[in-house]
């Protein structure tokens, strides 16, 4: 049975205060607000936020499912709401990155009969996998459909920095246009420089795709892994250009970090956030960067080191970052907020409808796979077939990081 958008209407649809004795408690400091679909179904599945699209509530509704959704007016939930929100019984629930999903929530879920969890994202930096192992929850996560719409926005910072077209923007609305000048707003030129990707997986050899297909820029990377689809890529479109009579592009794989650093014009970091990771990009590395280099940063916000990056913008006028993610998000160090040098959005790199809606679907369909018993999808990298509003996904969780761990079946599709 599919169910399209209008026929929503059909299902009951509550917002209250939700009536456990958890919530009860909890509810005499701040009431929890929900929003109930489907109030008969046999699952209880909780999001712990609204998310896009309605198409992640007709698949869970469809396998009777009652999705309870919080729609309390507060960005970022404490551990105390959802304990509140998990309540007594509950099969599974969609988590969001800006929540500490620890031994504490694990134990919760898991008292309340539930196995299944899935982050709206593909980073589970705020998840403590050795927790949901020792309770048997299922942690899933959402590959594959963000990667464009991430690396476009890596690419556009790239632009921004290297154009300053926000410092352009805030001049010509501060009415100081007064005529055109030889000198005004000069920036880099991209084609024939060096892009330096820093973690070449999914978004980064999207992003250096972008980078050398776009703008003919060669390539450097630095990965613990060879990224041998992107290699073969740029060989090819080197020997494109150099048949069509252009300068062939480029490209290297870097024996170290600091190899990248040192050479290339505008890096992009696209590293999960680990211990190997955190601090990445700190005083010492900023100082080996091009005077006139360009830093991108849409991974997470402590792989570098901030309040170094501020001191070093501060010091380097000509140097400058893009920055989707913030160390201690959603704040920024001292004197970032100041940097004419510096462009910061508020981590919207995954943002475009399309991948929202299937980010919602990926994480829902995780949760549904566990509770149902389906087994874990072949590769995580290939998530096309449930992003398919035309046909019924798979009957498999898309992406669980830790179906090994809980010897959790594979789909053989
Ligand atoms: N700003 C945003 O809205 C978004 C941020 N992200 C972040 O981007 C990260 C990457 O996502 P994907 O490309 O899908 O993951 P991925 O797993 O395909 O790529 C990560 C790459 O980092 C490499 N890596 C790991 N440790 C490294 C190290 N110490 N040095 C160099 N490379 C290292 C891995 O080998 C892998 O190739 C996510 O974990 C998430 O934190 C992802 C989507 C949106
Ligand atoms: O998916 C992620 O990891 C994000 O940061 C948001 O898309």
């Amino acid at each position: 049975m599919h169910i399209n958008k209008t026929e929503h209407l059909k299902f009951e649809r509550l917002r209250f205060f939700l009536p456990t004795p958890e919530l009860l408690l909890a509810s005499m400091a701040k009431p929890v607000s929900i929003e109930v679909w489907n109030p008969s179904g046999k699952y209880r599945v909780v999001s712990t936020k609204p998310m896009p699209g309605t198409r992640w509530i007709d698949l869970l509704v469809q396998q009777d499912c009652r999705v309870e959704i919080c729609t309390q007016k507060k960005t970022i939930l404490s551990v105390e709401d959802i304990i509140a929100l998990i309540g007594d019984k509950c099969d599974g629930v969609i988590g969001q990155l800006t929540e500490d999903w620890g031994e504490t929530l694990f134990s919760a879920l898991s008292r309340a009969g539930g196995r299944a969890f899935s982050n709206m994202a593909v980073g589970y930096n705020n998840v403590d996998v050795n927790a949901a192992n020792k309770y048997g929850v299922a942690v899933g996560n959402t590959p594959g459909v963000l990667t464009e719409t991430t690396a476009e926005l890596a690419a556009s910072l790239s632009l921004s920095a290297a154009r300053r077209i926000v410092e352009a923007d805030e001049f010509m609305r501060a009415g100081l246009y007064d005529g055109w000048l030889p000198h005004l707003f000069v920036g880099n030129l991209l084609r024939g420089q060096t892009v330096g990707v820093i973690g070449a997986g999914r978004i980064g050899s999207a992003y250096a795709r972008m980078m050398v297909e776009g703008f003919k820029m060669n390539l450097i990377y630095y990965d613990l892994y060879q990224a041998t689809r992107l290699e073969k890529f740029v060989t090819a479109y080197g020997q494109f250009l150099k048949a069509s009579g252009e300068q062939p592009v480029t490209w290297k794989r870097a024996a170290s970090m600091d190899e990248v650093l040192r050479e290339a014009d505008v890096i992009s970091l696209h590293p999960i956030l680990d211990k190997t990771t955190y601090h990445l990009v700190n005083k010492e590395r900023l100082s080996m960067m091009k005077k006139e280099a360009i830093l991108i940063n849409c991974s997470r916000g402590p792989v570098i080191d901030e309040v170094a990056l501020v001191a070093h913008l501060k010091e380097n006028p000509m140097f400058r970052v893009g920055l989707d993610v913030f160390e201690d998000e959603p704040y920024m160090k001292p004197g970032l907020a100041e940097m004419k040098n510096a462009i910061v959005v508020p981590h919207i790199a995954s943002a475009s409808k399309w991948t929202r809606e299937g980010m919602a679907t990926l994480a829902a369909l995780n949760v549904l796979g566990k509770i149902k018993g389906y087994p874990v999808w072949h590769d995580p990298n290939k998530v096309e077939p449930f992003l398919n509003e035309n046909s019924l996904p798979p009957a498999a969780s898309p992406s669980i990081v830790n179906a090994k761990a809980l010897g959790l079946p594979v789909s053989k599709l």
